[in-house]
């Protein structure tokens, strides 16, 4: 007898028409792992809902910013220099000669409730982590950094006191212009009426806590389908039982069950169901009793004389019960022999009995249809077989039949390729399998380092879990629509990247050589050095006193003339690294890496951004930069090489000057790049001996983790009985510049 035959997308578009997404339940968020969301989510209110504090402190309004020195003052040599010594902002404001202020501590507020006044001038509110900032105050001050009234008279040089109740008084370092105001500001996360989740989303853990945090108590999912598996068989006996003569385990149906489970549907399974109609039947009522969405039998479809699924199918052994019934030759291989109908109503896919087969059904045929049950947004045919998967190369060759999907199933090998699994054998093959290669019908042999498309098994885990680009391991579900969620990809290699430090600025404002000055455990430019430690080349721009400092590390260079400002600086690294590039290989073909980081070399916390800047760029055309406060750091960035070359020619032919003096600003305009949020001040910079004594203090208090320890002298670990920069602490040697003292001008 013939059978109509059919192509696997055929089969599928008639597979997927037997099924519709399941209703629409709103259930418990944490129910609702793993189902897919049937509506979008909206945020009912923001995250945090008010501004927060982020620290136990003292809340306070921060002082009036300082005036800052004039661009053109004539650097005040150190460690000499001159101080203010009064001011009407002093008085306003209490800060004395030292830095320090005392404030009438006016409230106390733990997290859960809030303060009823204002904070004024002078005063301060006693705050927990998590309660909402007082009205008028804008920056909280960590407990730590404060002295308590009844220990500010006590020893100098103690460590600060951790005291202050309230209705006492507290003293406190006068907070900066660029101290980290310890607050979250309200909305920061997330804002109101922010849509968080998608319509055929699958939900998470993180994505339900996301949707408790905005305000939802339940999501709108829809059903989890129940997947029946039964497979047919007098030879078979359940699993872990002893075998008789010409009888096996059941392997079928644990296979198919567990697939399901996989698939994100319940299961319910029956195996061994012998080979009768009666039998057959029975256990299909029971089934569909079990409140089957979906039903899969194995076994019984070929053309032998006891194959009950096809008897039930093709009407011989007929019964109203079934309808919508197909029994075809399906163009793939294994799993020919195929059948499709409704029991009572219920989808069935009838699977062939040889194990692989039944995975291939599975994978093809079955898995689409509880994705389509889900609710996942998937699913015509075409975008099955067009979604299909990635493209990976085989280590290993073999023939497949011609005419007809292959189904083969591979390992995933670390360094990305596959190779066929297991020894040939049915089970063990797949057993040993991380996903299946899918040869095409018009393809007769499979050459090593051939690239065949692979869909990959739900949390295959073979290959150890990959990193993500934030360092986070990936999960094995996925919103994926068809076929498997790709969680253990091999490691995507190092990022490649060059780097250019500008250190040839003119540090007016310090009134020293830049890169040389020592900051929370190191010099800035050994900060930057190590920042750009995972870049292939590194060049520094700078002056050429700075040759000791760079050693082996770097190429140094300097634009010419100097001082011309970072576009300049730009150019003359990109410049250089071509040219060492050059030497090094002994040829000129430029092979400089195709991302550049580009730091400014006073930015000592930005080791910690590089690793968000390299991800960030690698999703963008052109690049990624730092944005503080609103505020663009462009010198903390990762920029594409050849959008950087094309845009620094672009504006050196735009001016009479080339690029000297040119700004930053103008060379990063015409780039689309990524702009990467800093909450965190990675991109904080140090332009003035004030901000050299706040990494100081950022670091005592442990705000300093992003800035790894160098081989300077360590701020941190200065005694209590000198200033940070080391001189004594008594009153013969004055104190450093506090934030609110700048350095002024001699007259
Ligand atoms: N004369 C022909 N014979 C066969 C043809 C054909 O075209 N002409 N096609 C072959 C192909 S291809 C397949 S696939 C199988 C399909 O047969 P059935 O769907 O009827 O499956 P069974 O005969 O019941 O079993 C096949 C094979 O798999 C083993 N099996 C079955 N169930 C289980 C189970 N639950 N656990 C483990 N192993 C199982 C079974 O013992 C057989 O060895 O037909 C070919 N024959
Ligand atoms: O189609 Mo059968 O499943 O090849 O062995």
């Amino acid at each position: 007898m013939t059978r109509p035959s059919r192509t696997v997308d055929e089969h599928l578009v008639r597979a997927l028409a037997l099924v519709r997404p399941l209703p629409v339940d709103d259930v418990p968020l944490d129910e609702a792992v793993g189902a897919v969301l049937a509506a979008d989510v909206a945020a009912r209110f923001a995250v945090p809902p008010f501004d927060t504090v982020a620290m136990d402190g003292y809340a306070l309004a921060r002082p009036a910013a300082p005036s800052v020195a004039e661009p053109d003052a004539p650097p005040p040599p150190p460690p000499r220099r001159t101080f203010r010594t009064s001011s009407a902002r002093d008085d306003v404001d209490n800060v004395r000669l030292d830095g320090w202020v005392t404030l009438r501590v006016v409230g106390d507020v733990p997290a859960g409730s809030s303060y009823g006044g204002t904070v004024g001038p002078g005063e301060a509110v006693r705050v927990m982590t998590g309660a909402p900032l007082p009205a008028g105050a804008d920056v909280v001050v960590p407990v730590e950094r404060t002295r308590g009234w009844a220990e500010r008279p006590a020893q100098p040089g103690t460590p600060d006191a951790v005291v202050g109740a309230a209705s006492a008084a507290v003293d406190v370092p006068a907070p900066g212009p660029g101290d980290r105001p310890h607050v979250r500001r309200a909305g920061e996360d997330v804002t109101a009426g922010t849509v968080v989740a998608h319509a055929g989303d699958v939900v998470t853990s993180r994505l339900a806590a996301l949707a408790a945090a905005v305000g939802h108590g339940t999501l709108p999912v829809h059903r989890t389908p129940l997947v029946a598996v039964l497979s047919t068989g007098d030879e078979l006996v359940p699993a872990g039982e002893p075998l008789a003569a010409g009888r096996i385990p059941d392997a079928n149906s644990v296979l198919l069950a567990g697939a399901a489970r996989e698939a994100g549907a319940r299961s319910w399974r029956r195996g061994g169901v012998g080979d009768t109609p009666a039998a057959l039947a029975a256990a299909l009522d029971d089934a569909v009793a079990a409140g089957a969405d979906l039903i899969v039998t194995t076994g019984g479809v070929s053309v032998g004389a006891h194959d009950v699924v096809r008897d039930l199918l093709d009407g011989s052994a007929g019964s109203p019960r079934v309808t919508d019934a197909q029994v075809v030759t399906v163009g793939m291989a294994p799993g020919k022999p195929q059948g499709l109908a409704r029991w009572r109503g219920v989808p069935w896919v009838a699977a062939p009995g040889n194990p692989t087969g039944a995975s291939a059904s599975f994978e093809l045929f079955a898995r689409p249809m509880i994705d389509r049950l889900r609710g996942l947004s998937v699913v015509s045919a075409e975008t099955v077989s067009a979604e299909v998967p990635e493209t990976v190369r085989v280590t290993d060759g073999w023939s497949s039949p011609p005419g007809r999907v292959q189904v083969v199933p591979v390992r995933a090998l670390p360094d990305g390729r596959a190779a066929r699994a297991g020894d040939g054998h049915q089970l063990s093959s797949l057993a040993a399998a991380d996903g299946i290669a899918l040869v095409g019908p018009d393809v007769d042999t499979v050459a090593p380092g051939d690239a065949v498309p692979v869909r990959w098994f739900p949390g295959a885990g073979r290959v150890s879990a990959a990193p993500t680009e934030t360092g986070v391991t990936t999960g094995a579900a996925g919103t994926r629509t068809t076929g498997a969620a790709r969680a253990d990809r091999p490691l995507p290699p190092d990022p490649v990247y060059d780097a250019v430090i500008l250190a040839g600025g003119r540090a007016e404002r310090l009134g020293t050589s830049k890169p040389g000055v020592d900051v929370a455990g190191g010099t800035l430019l050994e900060h930057a050095l190590r920042a750009a430690s995972g870049a292939v080349r590194v060049v520094v721009v700078g002056p050429d006193d700075l040759a000791d400092d760079v050693g082996d590390r770097a190429v140094l260079t300097r634009e010419d003339p100097p001082f011309g400002g970072p576009a300049a600086g730009i150019a003359a690294g990109l410049a250089a690294l071509d040219a060492e590039q050059t030497r090094a290989r002994g040829d000129d073909r430029r092979a400089s890496a195709d991302r550049v980081l580009v730091l400014a070399c006073d930015v000592p916390r930005a080791a910690g951004a590089v690793p968000l800047l390299l991800a960030a760029a690698a999703r963008t055309d052109d690049g990624a930069f730092l944005v503080r406060d609103g505020r663009a750091q462009w010198l903390v960035g990762v920029y594409a090489r050849p959008a950087l070359d094309d845009a620094l020619a672009a504006l050196a032919a735009s001016r009479t000057d080339g690029l000297h003096g040119a700004s930053v600003r103008a060379l990063v305009a015409p780039l689309a790049c990524a702009e990467v949020p800093d909450p965190d001040g990675l991109s904080a910079d140090v332009d003035t001996w004030a901000d050299v004594a706040r990494f100081a203090a950022s670091d005592a208090e442990g705000g300093g983790e992003a800035v790894s320890r160098g081989r300077g002298r360590a701020w941190r670990e200065a005694p209590r009985d000198e200033w940070p920069d080391g001189r004594p602490r008594d009153a013969a040697s004055p104190p450093p510049p506090h934030p609110s003292q700048q350095p002024r001008r001699t007259p």
